[in-house]
């Protein structure tokens, strides 16, 4: 038996409330609430949310241990607020099997930090010529309905198709990384001023709109769950609001960087700015922002990519692209989709997101998209208590090797960002007390 009473939460944002937690479960909601031998904490003015859900992280173990585990990968997690995150599966060995997918499963569950859900391959060795396992993936313990080859573009349209029919069988989502790989042979950088200032070849935008244009079709053809990975471009989401109009079964993520960041911070050549797809215009992030004020974006999912140091601080064309999100998704959401200077304020420009949008983009919506019952539900009686409390007015200055992760490669080293979690809520376990991973 544990029990804990979070005094003077602000629940969404509003009024002080204090949430009694017991036994994993959200109790009661009540100003004055309590139980017997509950640990008090104090979250006086704090922002309670439903814990943070990413559709898209890479946790690199297996393979790659020595850029991230699936225990600190979950550390950061749970540092950045999130409970639940997906694992994407090109590691080494790739996830195409139940075997490697039921062994980050069990990792996820041993490390105990959040639950560590995998996302399955699409193809053998996401080498894009044959279907992996899907259906034995689907029934394995770790009971996959996201696949995925991300890294790589599932490009053939027949396989594509197939895919596709194949998941809609037990409602599973292919979660597409839409690159046509014809168009960006040797790309380093958006195609445009920058890559012709610096002299490194282009990845155009149309790249990434003519995979999710063939896809949005090959989904309503089948009338299955398509969701398309970190969209970076206006034009996709002129793609993407037409497919929805059109009753198209198609979701879609932005990441934090996408929402933040520009083409012209290559200009010095440090490749900690390099990250697939590439950063975009000024006007590629205007139309991202308002995507997801909108919803024609759904979700916010951070594509976590950690790399050594070896991997990454050399030069850009041999560096591998990618950037760390994990911790610093919901600062950068903050600074981004808030009205400036005003994060914690209650009243926000229209157009904008409010906290319950933050909530449905970084939790409910991710967690509906990635079946995950337990999750993105908010602290009201009879919920699993997986929740973050969050400190609207605090700024935090990153520091690279400050964060929990294996890796450095945060594009935000010295910036400034509004928020910091405070705490995490794993099944009523915390995770993260005063800013503090408890494991
Ligand atoms: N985003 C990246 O630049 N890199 C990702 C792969 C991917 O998400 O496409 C990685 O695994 O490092
Ligand atoms: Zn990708
Ligand atoms: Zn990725």
């Amino acid at each position: 038996m544990s029990s804990f009473v979070l005094t003077g939460a602000r629940i969404l944002g509003t009024e002080k409330t204090d949430i009694v937690i017991t036994d994993g479960v959200v109790t009661e909601v009540a100003p004055g609430a309590d139980a017997p031998g509950a640990t008090r904490i104090d979250a006086d003015g704090l922002v309670a949310l439903p814990g943070l859900v990413d559709l898209h992280t890479h946790l690199r173990e297996p393979g790659r241990e020595d850029a991230e585990t699936v225990e600190s990968g979950s550390r950061a997690a749970a540092l950045g607020g999130y409970t639940a995150v997906c694992a994407m599966a090109n590691t080494d060995p790739v996830a195409d099997t139940a075997g490697v997918v039921e062994q980050v499963y069990r990792l996820g569950r041993d490390a105990g930090l959040v639950h560590v859900q995998p996302i399955g391959a699409v193809t053998v060795g996401l080498a894009g010529e044959r279907l992996a396992e899907l259906g034995a993936m689907a029934d394995s313990a770790a009971a996959v309905r996201i696949f995925s080859d991300d890294g790589n573009c599932v490009s053939d349209p027949r396989l594509m198709r197939r895919a596709l029919e194949y998941v809609k069988a037990f409602d599973g989502v292919i979660a597409q990384h839409a690159e046509e790989p014809r168009l960006t042979a040797g790309a380093q950088l958006h195609e445009g001023e920058w890559s012709a200032r610096l002299g490194l070849t282009g990845w155009p935008a149309v790249a990434e709109e003519a995979i999710i244009a063939r896809d949005v079709l090959l989904a309503e053809h089948v009338g299955a769950r398509l969701h398309i990975c970190h969209v970076s471009t206006a034009g996709s989401v002129e793609i993407l609001r037409w497919a929805k109009a059109r009753g198209i079964r198609v979701t879609a993520e932005v990441t934090p960087h996408h929402l933040l960041l520009t083409d012209a911070l290559a200009e010095s050549y440090d490749p900690v700015f390099k990250v697939n797809p590439p950063l975009r215009t000024d006007a590629d992030v205007a139309a991202l922002r308002a995507a997801l004020a909108e919803g024609v974006v759904d979700v916010v999912a951070t594509d976590h990519a950690p790399h050594t140091v070896e991997d990454k601080e050399c030069e850009w064309p041999y560096a591998r692209p990618g950037m760390l999100g994990l911790q610093t998704a919901l600062p950068v959401v903050l600074d981004t989709m808030f009205e400036p200077g005003s994060a914690g304020a209650v009243d926000l420009a229209p157009g904008r997101l409010d906290w319950d949008g933050l909530a449905e983009r970084m939790s409910r919506r991710p967690a509906r998209i990635a079946g995950l019952a337990e999750h993105g539900r908010d602290p009201a009686p009879g919920a699993p208590a997986n929740l973050t409390l969050v400190d609207p007015a605090a700024r935090v200055t990153v520091e690279p090797g400050e964060l929990a992760s294996g890796s450095r490669n945060t594009p935000y080293s010295g910036r400034t960002l509004p928020g910091r979690v405070v705490a995490t809520f794993l099944a009523g376990t915390p995770t993260v007390l005063d800013g503090k991973a408890q494991q």
